[in-house]
């Protein structure tokens, strides 16, 4: 991918747009794009504009893009692995035990088909746990407010799930200033609003689905678009995530080593009046074994109001959404996938 960039003239007003992706449109894609985060922790102020300028192309036309370079530890992301394999370990009898409907706000154990992301589906073939920010530090105040809920015969697994908990609240702040650089805003404008009190982290386990008259209405996860600003996603060697292109091809996300994958949410598309996308996809594990993923969502503190920034708004373009409440908003979406 080469990196000049020229200038266009758009509904928004001028724009820089990699010249490589001038003609192409929103949702035209076929690959998924991998973005060098090395030049954002660049102490350039030049070099983190050229990164967020990947990121806007990224953003514009797919939605979706790997990062490598993340500066997140490989022994973080490993050891939280370790955890999700020994949790969805353990019998279903213990993991119910801090059943996610019994919890305040999610917080804790989703059983197989618990959960129907896709609303044409049956359920989703994933367990999940749902982890947030722990409250019991600092007392109360969010909308999604709720201690974490951990399982009382395996208590080996907070630790390296909080320490991947707080590595992906620093990457998610870093983004967010990429975000913030590439709509042409404040390195720093979205920084009040992201204390890391908006995020869910998850971990899922999904068995192998081999039949061959596969049930398309009961896949890993049905296809869906994510609530939240942004996911950071880390994958196992295990390939099952798919990402639907403009044309209604499926676009597989393979794993790739040394990377996350990141997806815009449809809280970003509300902010960005949907110039960045907020790509549907699903995952299917038809490998033969188990895999693991762990997303981690993360969005602005949920006493914010989500409205389209000025930037993205022109005569062409009107505002098309009314604002919103970021924890009323994330928690009417997750009421409707439980
Ligand atoms: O596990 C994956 O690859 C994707 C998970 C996902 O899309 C989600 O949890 O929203
Ligand atoms: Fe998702």
């Amino acid at each position: 991918m080469t990196e000049t960039a020229t200038e266009v003239i758009t509904g928004n007003g001028p724009r820089k747009i990699l010249s490589n992706s001038i003609d192409l449109k929103p949702g035209d894609f076929s690959s998924i794009p991998v973005l060098d985060l090395s030049l954002a922790f660049s102490t350039d102020l030049s070099d983190r504009k050229k990164c967020a300028e990947t990121l806007f192309d990224a953003c514009t036309r797919v939605g979706f893009f790997y990062i490598k370079n993340h500066n997140v530890p490989e022994s973080v992301i490993k050891n939280c692995f370790g955890a999700a394999k020994d949790f969805f370990d353990l019998e279903l009898e213990e993991k119910m035990k801090i059943y996610i409907k019994d919890s305040e706000n999610y917080k804790g154990y989703t059983p197989l088909l618990g959960e129907n992301t896709d609303p044409a589906g049956r359920g989703d073939l994933h367990e999940g746990f749902d982890v947030g920010y722990d409250y019991s530090e600092d007392g109360k105040g969010s909308k999604m407010e709720g201690v974490n809920r951990w399982p009382e015969n395996l208590p080996s697994i907070k630790e390296p799930v909080t320490e991947y908990f707080n590595q992906m609240i620093l990457l998610g702040k870093k983004l967010f200033q990429l975000f913030a650089l590439s709509l042409d805003l404040q390195e720093s404008h979205f920084d009040s609003l992201v204390s890391g009190k908006g995020g869910i982290m998850r971990l899922l386990h999904y068995p192998p689905q081999l039949d061959e008259n596969l049930d398309m209405t009961q896949l890993g996860i049905g296809a869906h678009s994510d609530y939240e600003c942004f996911t950071i996603l880390a994958q196992d060697e295990v390939s099952a995530l798919q990402v639907l292109n403009k044309a209604g091809e499926w676009v597989a996300a393979t794993p790739m080593e040394g990377t996350f994958v990141v997806n815009v949410g449809d809280s970003m598309a509300r902010w960005t009046n949907d110039l960045y996308l907020s790509t549907i996809h699903r995952a299917i594990n038809r490998n033969g074994v188990r895999r693991y993923s762990v997303p981690f969502f993360f969005g602005v503190d949920y006493e914010t109001t989500i409205e389209v920034l000025e930037s993205c708004v022109s005569e062409s373009r009107p505002p098309k959404y009314e604002p919103i409440n970021a924890g009323d908003y994330i928690k009417q979406r997750l009421n409707e996938t439980y």
